[in-house]
């Protein structure tokens, strides 16, 4: 049985078929790379597997459970998309004090050690407002994974990020690869996929080409 298996899962929108009869099976402790035009589905497929969207056709099981039916949301899940929101008058670390308190997983080490793994100062007392984009990227970033989730399902996670801070996220998705993470990257960088990931999946028009 397969870690993640996408079924056969469809997306209509306003008569639009944004996914398309989309079949995948992915394994545990992997790293997978989505690569596809604008608008072919990607940031689609991301929320299809988190359970942010309702399937038209198919579903989305992850360990056996379907998503949206047998559980709400995928578990044990980080999520990083384009525009989400911190708490712009918080410090970094007050604002992933403030999402702790909602599940009681991570320990104050687990933020301090998040922090610290993007390069963002843990201690700093800089509210999120004065922070650069790049700065706000690291921190989203952090929120996806500190509190231990198994599954990572990021949008362009390098977007706004320099090539040192590019280094060192692929060293970081490495080593979670290595506690057994299951990691999903949809990237318009190629040469980033290539370097990182065990399998490319390329995306058109709402399905993943059978090739691969
Ligand atoms: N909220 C929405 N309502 C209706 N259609 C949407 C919505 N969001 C996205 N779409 C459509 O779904 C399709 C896939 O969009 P998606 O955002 O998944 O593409 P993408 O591959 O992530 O693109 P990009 O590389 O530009 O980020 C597009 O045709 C887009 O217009």
């Amino acid at each position: 049985m397969s870690y993640l298996e996408i079924e056969n899962y469809t997306k209509v929108i306003r008569q639009e078929t944004i996914l398309n009869h989309l079949t995948i099976s992915l394994e545990k402790g992997k790293i997978y790379g989505l690569y596809g035009r604008n608008g072919s589905g990607k940031t689609m497929l991301l929320r299809a597997i988190a359970g942010l969207i309702m399937p038209t056709e198919g579903f989305v099981k992850i360990n056996d459970q379907i998503i949206t039916k047998d559980v709400d949301f995928a578990p044990h899940t980080g999520i990083l998309i384009e525009h989400m929101n911190m708490l712009s008058y918080l410090s970094a670390k007050e604002n992933l004090e403030g999402i702790a308190k909602i599940q009681k997983i991570a320990s104050e080490e687990d933020i301090i050690e998040a922090l610290n793994a993007v390069g963002l100062d843990p201690q700093s007392k800089k509210r999120v407002f004065r922070y650069s984009l790049g700065m706000k990227q690291k921190l989203c970033l952090a929120q996806s994974f500190f509190e231990h989730q198994e599954l990572l399902l990021l949008d362009e996670p390098t977007n706004a990020l320099d090539e040192e801070s590019v280094q060192r996220i692929m060293m970081l998705f490495e080593s979670f690869k290595e506690e057994g993470r299951t990691l999903i990257i949809a990237s318009h960088d190629r040469d980033f996929l290539e370097s990182i990931c065990d399998r490319i999946l390329p995306i058109k028009k709402g399905t993943i080409e059978k090739r691969h």
